[in-house]
């Protein structure tokens, strides 16, 4: 898949001197969802500045669209829409007034049917007529994507497009995400919802302290490092593991009534049937099992402790 973003050897030290960004090297394939993940401070609204344009990078190259988004700068940008977490627009303006603008800043020249169009999209169009401040939470969430769709841009910046919204909105608008890469956009959203990349990304990158730590596809990664975990409710308490068990390294709670084995999900060698024979044999019964497979949650609290 060609990139459309390209980033190499990115570095970013701030005037006083604090170095954001080391070394980042990152394609964003086109028409993917790219979910950033790290934790607070690690540079992830850093690393999108640069490449919307907002902040300089101290050395390095990015090319969006085959554009260098220092040396081509208009051209870069055009193809970029960014939609911030926070709206700062006048709260007097309608919403058509306001998306239109965001159009022009561009310098496209007006094209009401692309702005009726992405209004319907979203649901505003009943509103266009309305104040900014007469809208809900949500609906102020949703021109702000207008104002980022307002140009035509293939390429989409979410910086936690979610945050703070509650649970029935953050459906919406991952139902929105998801039709907008249907359409061929690609999507790069920051988000300290994990839940949100595993339900949307294609591809995850953790970054963390200014460096970029791995870079996967969501479902490889959970499968390579996602791990498996089996608990057996014991109908009697065991007061230890028979020796008979110990290849399974099985975990025993404390009270004795909870037998919790933890596999590699990846591997085949490790038979679940086997074991449920082995404890059998040893006399071991249980009243209830369970299987639980880690999250995306569980791999990035592993790998930022493992990073750290
Ligand atoms: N203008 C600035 N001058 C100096 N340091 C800055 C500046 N902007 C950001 N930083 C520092 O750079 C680091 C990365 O910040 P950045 O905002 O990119 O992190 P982030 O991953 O987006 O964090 P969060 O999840 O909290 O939004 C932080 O340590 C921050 O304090």
């Amino acid at each position: 898949m060609p990139a459309v973003i390209s980033v190499s050897k990115l570095c970013k030290s701030y005037a006083s001197g604090f170095q954001a960004l080391k070394d980042i090297d990152l394609d964003i394939n086109k028409g993917e969802i790219f979910a950033l993940l790290g934790p607070n401070g690690a540079g992830k609204t850093t690393l999108i500045s640069i490449i919307c344009g907002l902040v300089m990078p101290t050395s390095g190259r990015v090319t969006a669209a085959g554009y260098d988004i220092v040396t081509q700068y208009r051209q870069a940008r055009s193809h970029i829409g960014l939609v911030p977490q926070e709206l700062t627009t006048d709260a007097f303006e309608s919403v058509w007034d306001t998306v239109s603008f965001s159009r022009g800043l561009f310098g496209k020249p007006p094209n009401p049917a692309h702005i009726e169009k992405v209004l319907r999209s979203l649901s505003l169009w009943d509103k266009k007529d309305n104040k900014l401040m007469t809208l809900s939470g949500g609906m102020k969430r949703r021109v702000l994507i207008a104002k980022a769709l307002s140009h035509e841009p293939d390429i989409l910046f979410l910086d936690e497009p979610t945050a703070g919204v509650d649970v029935e909105l953050r459906k919406d608008m991952w139902e929105l995400v998801r039709s907008l890469r249907s359409m061929g956009v690609t999507i790069i959203l920051t988000t300290h919802y994990i839940e949100e990349a595993e339900e949307m990304a294609d591809r995850v990158g953790f970054i963390r302290n200014g460096r970029i730590i791995l870079v996967e596809e969501k479902h490889r990664l959970m499968h390579q490092l996602g791990q498996k975990q089996l608990t057996l409710q014991l109908a009697q308490p065991l007061a230890q593991v028979p020796a008979a068990l110990h290849a399974y390294e099985l975990r025993l709670s404390d009270d004795g009534q909870e037998l919790v084995y933890t596999y590699d999900s990846s591997r085949q060698d490790h038979d679940i049937a086997t074991l449920l024979n082995q404890l059998q044999q040893a006399g071991i019964r249980f009243s209830d099992l369970h299987t639980r497979q880690s999250s995306l949650e569980d791999i990035f609290v592993s790998l930022v402790k493992d990073a750290a």
